[in-house]
Order: structure tokens, then sequence, then C-alpha cells
């Protein structure tokens, strides 16, 4: 019997990162290729943006999609978001160059309290959010806060793109594929502060930290996967969007499939483990079986990671300090 269709609100869905992301779901890349899908899409409530979201769905219309069952467009995060199943959260004022992700916490934080409180008003009771909008883990931290009456554990930032990041140019350091690379793990705040770990990677079944050059790792790779982003902007002149849709689809596919057994890095509320504070939100490694992630416990954290974990620790804690008063 076929399925029923599920709800997927995408927000900022006419932006550069919305426009790579929603024929990729309609298409049933997100969900897999029996699962139907309504998209619920919200854009600002301003000419401009509604007309250009009105131009989304045309394109979506012509798609002629058969996994798309239905679709909305609005203005108001009520409607979007109601009885979602899903919330892929991406609008949200992106950087230019100069500018670090923090920079855009006050100009965003009002945005994710509202919409955190349309999910608590409206969603289904059992939405599961990704939030890729920068500060993305502040922001996802001020939508869960906002949220009291839905589970913290489905509030997600996305760590995805750091951890795709990392994984390619390790395997591309020593002359491998992605699929060689195993247990890649990123701590912390999808910000430069961010510590990729390579101690319990594998590439093609070897110990990583044996295949390349710590003075490497520590001094080029550290830096340059946290640097990718501003790296990509310099470029481009806009941010990265089709490998940002990529990475938010794969978090959700995941989440929402499983993993097999494979290491991906999420930004979770923490439970408190590795010493993080709860409920701040941290990139970590877990495993999905359908529907259910599970963190990856026990590692052990060395002095030197301790060290990189406190540090990208402490900018979180100073990120949350400045919303203080918009969480309560
Ligand atoms: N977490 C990550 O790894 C990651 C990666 C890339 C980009 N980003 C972030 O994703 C966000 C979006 O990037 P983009 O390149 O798509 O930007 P964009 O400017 O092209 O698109 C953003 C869209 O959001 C809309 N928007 C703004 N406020 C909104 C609101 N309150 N409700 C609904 N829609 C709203 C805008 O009208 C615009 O269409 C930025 O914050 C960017 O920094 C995060
Ligand atoms: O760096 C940015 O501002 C965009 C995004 O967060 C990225 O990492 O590409």
């Amino acid at each position: 019997m076929a399925k029923k269709p599920v709800r997927v609100t995408v927000t900022g869905a006419a932006g550069q990162i919305g426009y790579a992301m929603l024929y990729r779901i309609a298409s049933g890349a997100m969900l897999g290729p029996d699962q139907p899908v309504i998209l619920q899409m919200l854009e600002l409530p301003l000419e401009k943006p509604q007309q250009a979201l009105k131009g989304c769905m045309m394109e979506l219309e012509d798609c002629a999609f058969p996994l798309l069952a239905d679709m909305v467009g609005t203005g108001d995060p009520k409607v979007a978001f109601k009885d979602a199943d899903y919330a892929l959260l991406v609008g949200a004022r992106p950087r230019g160059p100069g500018m670090e992700r923090k920079d855009l916490l006050s100009a965003n934080a009002q945005i994710f309290t509202e919409q955190g409180k349309a999910m608590n008003e409206v969603a289904s009771r059992d939405i599961r959010v990704i939030v890729v909008g920068n500060p993305a883990n502040t922001n996802c931290y001020i939508a869960m806060k906002s949220a009291p009456d839905l589970p913290k554990a489905n509030f997600t930032s996305m760590m995805r793109l750091d951890h795709n990041r990392a994984v390619y140019h390790l395997a591309a350091k020593v002359g491998k594929t992605v699929n060689d690379v195993e247990k890649m793990v990123v701590w912390g705040n999808h910000s430069p502060t961010m510590y990729p770990d390579i101690r319990f990677a594998t590439i093609a079944g070897q110990p990583a930290s044996k295949l390349v050059d710590e003075a490497w790792y520590r001094n080029e790779y550290i830096p340059m996967i946290g640097k990718r982003g501003a790296t990509v902007i310099e470029a481009r002149g806009l941010s990265s969007a089709a490998s940002a849709a990529n990475a938010a689809i794969t978090h959700m596919r995941d989440w929402a499939l499983g993993t097999n057994g494979k290491w991906v890095t999420m930004g979770l509320p923490s439970d408190g483990s590795y010493g993080i504070p709860e409920d701040i939100l941290y990139g970590v490694p877990v495993t999905c079986t359908p529907g259910k992630y599970e963190r990856v416990k026990g590692l052990e954290i060395d002095a030197f990671s301790r060290e990189k974990m406190d540090a990208t620790l402490k900018e979180l804690l100073e990120e949350q300090a400045a919303v203080k008063d918009l969480v309560g």
C-alpha cells in the first residue's frame, strides 16, 4: 500500500540553499523513493521573496515529481509549520566577506524565536528539525528553547557540511576516496573553532592518524576545514549552497532511514556527555537507525582534544550568553 505523505517544511525556500534543496526533497532523495511528501515552504512576507517562491513552485509543478503530493507557499510560520513532520530551517541572513557567523546572531535570533514558537503551537509533536541558518548551533538552541512542548532531542543543527568537508579532504590527502573513510568526528560549533578529530578515523581500514603527518593535521587540516566556508565565500562571492543543501538532505535522510552503523556528525542538544553542559547544541558523532540517532559514547578524550573541545564550547557559551535575554 502507498505510504501516507509526510509534511516537510523548508524555510527560506526561495534562497540559494532552498533552491538547491526543494527539488531533491521532492524527488525522494531525502526520505526515500517510496515516501510521498507535502512541501510547506516559508519565505519572508514581502513581495520579492514571495514572488520568487511562486517561481520555485512553478518549477516544482513543471518537474511533475511523482512523490510530491501537495505543496504550500506562505509568509506565515503558523501555516508553514502546521502538522509538519520534518523542518529544515534555512531562512536567515547569510554572512558576507569579512563577517564571522556569530556576527549574524542578533539579526537571526528573532527569526528562530518566532519559528520555535510557531512549531510549538502547530507542528506535529514528533517533528524532526535541522537548523541550517547561521549561527546554526545557537539558532537551534533558540528554536528549541522557544518550543518547550516539543522533545528537545528532536532539535538538531547542521554539522554535516563540516563532516563532509573533513572526510573529503582527509581522503584526498592520501589519494583515497570518501568511501574509504570511516569514523570521522567534528566536535563543537559550526565555526572556525570546530574540531575535526581524526583519532578514531580509518582510511581503507588503516588508522588515519598513522597515514597523515601530525604537523599537517594540526597546523593545516584543522584550520582549513574550519575556514572552508569562508574560502568558498571568497571564491564564489556567495556562501556554499549546493554543498549545504546536500549536507542538510543527507543529515535528514540518515536520521529518517538510518546509517547502517556508519558514524556521522550531528549538532545535538548535549546530554552532558563528554563534559558538554546540557542543552548546548554541540557537534558529536552519532549512528542512526530509522527515525532515531544514537550518540557514540565512551570515546577517550586526550589533552589536545580536550583543549580543542573546550575552545569551541567556550564560543558556544558566549553565543548562548549573548541571546540569553531572548530565550528567557
Ligand atoms: N550550517 C551550515 O553549514 C550552513 C552552510 C551554508 C549556509 N548556511 C546558512 O544558511 C542560511 C541561508 O543561506 P542562503 O545562502 O540560502 O541565503 P539566501 O539569502 O540565499 O537565502 C535565505 C532566504 O531566507 C529568506 N528568509 C530570511 N528570513 C526569513 C524568515 N524569517 N522566514 C523565512 N524566510 C526567511 C530570505 O528571503 C532568503 O530567500 C544563512 O544563514 C547561511 O549562513 C549554513
Ligand atoms: O561560512 C558560511 O557563512 C556559510 C556556511 O556556514 C559554510 O560553512 O559554508
